[in-house]
């Protein structure tokens, strides 16, 4: 009894956000079937203690609709690529996470009948309550957001306790980590801080969502093998974001 509370996870329901270059694996374009498993893996240990997982998967392996602008093709086409981008890696999870005898489902908002379900927020909710992964792709349906929007968009319709942002740094720098070996990194920060400073981990539209609806967003490397586990165990990975109270109050997050 005793041994099932000290393993009962800190969060109830989170909102995984995984790049597309997640799933590229060393290549940095395409899907790495090895990744793959390995994600399935760490999202198989959320499942069996008990957390509810949605996932929004990013496309940018593939294609990113800026990306392709400046290539010469119209933004609109471009992001319509990049949702379609974010569709194909949700069925490469879904195949691997059910591989793993895992119970996926995959919503999109986009709709595309016989391929997936069309994102319907009860009937996810519905499905999280069961036990199964609802990964949502086609980001939010619309050109000129990005997954990070889709993100906290979602992660705030389903009542997450959290948004995860997995990424390849370790958490908030003051400034590029990639860019500038000195960056300084942030155990928390608020959200207007992110938004003054301008930090460039996500776009504002997903910081601000976050913000309005008091959704704390932790930042954190999903390179680091059991990272996530050790997060839903209370470990302290990466960087929360949250609002003011939230910080005073030193919620869960
Ligand atoms: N202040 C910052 N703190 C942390 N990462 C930052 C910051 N500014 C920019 N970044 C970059 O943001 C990236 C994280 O965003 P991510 O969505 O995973 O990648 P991408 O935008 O390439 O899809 C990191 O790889 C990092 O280089
Ligand atoms: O709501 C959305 C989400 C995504 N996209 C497009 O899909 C691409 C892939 O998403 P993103 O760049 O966020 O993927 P990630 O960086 O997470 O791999 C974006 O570049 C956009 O072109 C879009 O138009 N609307």
């Amino acid at each position: 009894m005793a041994k099932s509370k000290e393993r009962s996870p800190r969060y109830n329901r989170i909102l995984l956000k995984l790049s597309g270059e997640a799933l590229a694996g060393d290549e940095g374009f395409g899907i790495d079937p090895r990744v793959l498993d390995t994600l399935s893996l760490e999202i198989g240990q959320l499942v069996g203690i008990g957390v509810q997982v949605g996932i929004v998967i990013g496309g940018g392996n593939l294609f990113r609709g800026a990306a392709l602008q400046t290539a010469g093709l119209d933004r609109v086409a471009g992001d319509h690529m990049g949702m379609l981008a974010t569709v194909m890696n949700g069925l490469a999870m879904r195949d691997a996470l059910e591989r793993s005898n895992i119970r996926t489902r995959l919503m999109s908002a986009i709709p595309m009948s016989g391929i997936v379900e069309h994102y319907d927020h009860r009937h996810a909710i519905r499905y999280l309550k069961n036990g199964e992964v609802v990964i949502f792709c086609a980001g939010t349906g619309n050109p000129f957001f990005t997954t990070d929007s889709a993100a906290c968009l979602r992660g705030i319709e389903i009542s997450a306790d959290v948004v995860l942002k997995a990424t390849k740094v370790d958490g908030v720098y003051d400034d590029d980590p990639v860019k500038n070996p000195e960056a300084r990194k942030y155990d928390r920060l608020t959200f207007d801080q992110v938004l003054d400073s301008k930090l460039g981990v996500m776009d504002l539209t997903a910081i601000c969502l976050c913000r309005d609806h008091d959704m704390p967003l932790r930042v954190f490397n999903m390179n680091k093998q059991g990272a996530l586990l050790n997060l839903m165990l209370g470990g302290n990975e990466g960087t929360l974001v949250a609002s003011e109270v939230q910080e005073a109050g030193s919620e869960t997050a």
